[in-house]
């Protein structure tokens, strides 16, 4: 495994480049606005609405994304997934300098084969680990998030280079990135977010919750205990693994993680989740996906209804606002 630092990466190889950042969302905004800091040209491409408004407010030039991409020697597609291939079709396609670089963020329309680029253009990942308002937040503070980066294709026989001058610019290379290809960042980040980062600590907290007030408690010690202090408990286990954060807790709180853990994650818990990796693996989720979007995302949008009913998302939101320095950032 190779891992690549600060030291490693050349700014000079964008150095006259025009990057169009296209989407202005949780990474593009974070990224362009990083890549400005570290001295690039940065230009967005989106449509009008909501992000079009933010980035002009933020200090962008900021042009339909046909005009972006004609302007630009680096197109970074920061869109949402489900939407990159037909805007990549219409818009990206028929508008890419020759010799043009396309960049991505994450392996999904590559590796899925939605997303045919011609052979003449490089085409690289560079994929921060991270949240995008992180990557904006750790970059201010003089840090940064860890990074994937791969090169998917290489017709100029710079690409590597200008991955990694991209992931300097945006404040990976001050944590740390790995070279993987757009497979091996495709499948872990769909398993990563499905069975561990969201799906499975959302359930785990809602299940902590809801034993907690279906037994009597107070739902606002039900949230404090499951989601609150969860936040606290990873905070120690980001900064020192595991053994620190058993060192933080209590004795009677670490027997109790050792005796208690494994018969919440248990064998069948782990049966279940090569199950959900071999579908990412095999093309069934990003299928089920696709197909959602395609008849207007009837699942998504009626468990995201439910989902929001949830009592833990009223208490929290009540108790959140007693609490001035937590700030929701957006
Ligand atoms: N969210 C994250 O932290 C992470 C995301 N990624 C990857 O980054 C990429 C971007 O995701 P994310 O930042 O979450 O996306 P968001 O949903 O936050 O933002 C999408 C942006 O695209 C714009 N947009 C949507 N449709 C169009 C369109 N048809 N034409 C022009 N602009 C459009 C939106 O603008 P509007 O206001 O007009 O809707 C918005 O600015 C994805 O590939 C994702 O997998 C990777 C790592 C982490
Ligand atoms: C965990 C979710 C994520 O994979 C991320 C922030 O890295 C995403 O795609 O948003």
């Amino acid at each position: 495994m190779k891992m690549y630092y600060d030291q490693d990466a050349n700014l000079e190889v964008l150095q006259g480049k025009t990057i169009a950042v296209i989407g202005y969302g949780s990474q593009g905004h974070a990224q362009a606005q990083n890549l400005r800091d570290s001295g690039f040209h940065v230009v967005i491409g989106l449509r009008k609405g909501k992000s079009w408004t933010q980035a002009e407010k933020d200090g962008f030039e900021v042009y339909t994304v046909s005009d972006a991409v004609a302007l630009a020697d680096l197109v970074q597609i920061l869109l949402p997934d489900e939407r990159q291939a037909f805007v990549y079709k219409e818009e990206v396609e028929p508008n890419l300098k020759p010799g043009a670089t396309l960049v991505f963020s994450h392996g999904f329309n590559i590796h899925y084969g939605q997303i045919v680029p011609s052979s003449e253009h490089d085409v690289i990942m560079v994929a921060p680990k991270s949240p995008g308002h992180l990557v904006r937040r750790t970059y201010e503070q003089g840090a940064g998030v860890p990074g994937l980066l791969a090169v998917y294709q290489d017709a100029s026989g710079q690409a590597k280079e200008v991955a990694l001058a991209y992931a300097k610019g945006i404040g990976c290379t001050r944590a740390g990135v790995i070279e993987t290809t757009f497979k091996e960042e495709t499948e872990t980040d769909l398993f990563g977010e499905q069975a561990v980062l969201c799906g499975g600590v959302t359930e785990l907290v809602k299940a902590g919750f809801d034993t907690l007030t279906d037994a009597g408690y107070q739902p606002e010690i039900a949230y404090f205990e499951c989601l609150h202090e969860l936040k606290l408990i990873v905070d120690l286990m980001y900064e020192g693994g595991l053994s620190y954060m058993r060192y933080s807790i209590s004795d009677t709180a670490q027997y109790g993680d050792f005796m208690t853990g494994k018969r919440i994650i248990t064998e069948e818990t782990r049966k279940e989740m090569k199950k959900v990796l071999s579908e990412i693996q095999n093309g069934e989720f990003a299928k089920s996906w696709i197909l959602e979007n395609q008849v207007g995302r009837p699942v998504f949008n009626a468990i995201n209804r439910k989902e929001q009913e949830h009592m833990i998302e009223q208490v929290g939101t009540k108790l959140r606002e007693m609490m001035p320095f937590v700030k929701v950032k957006k």
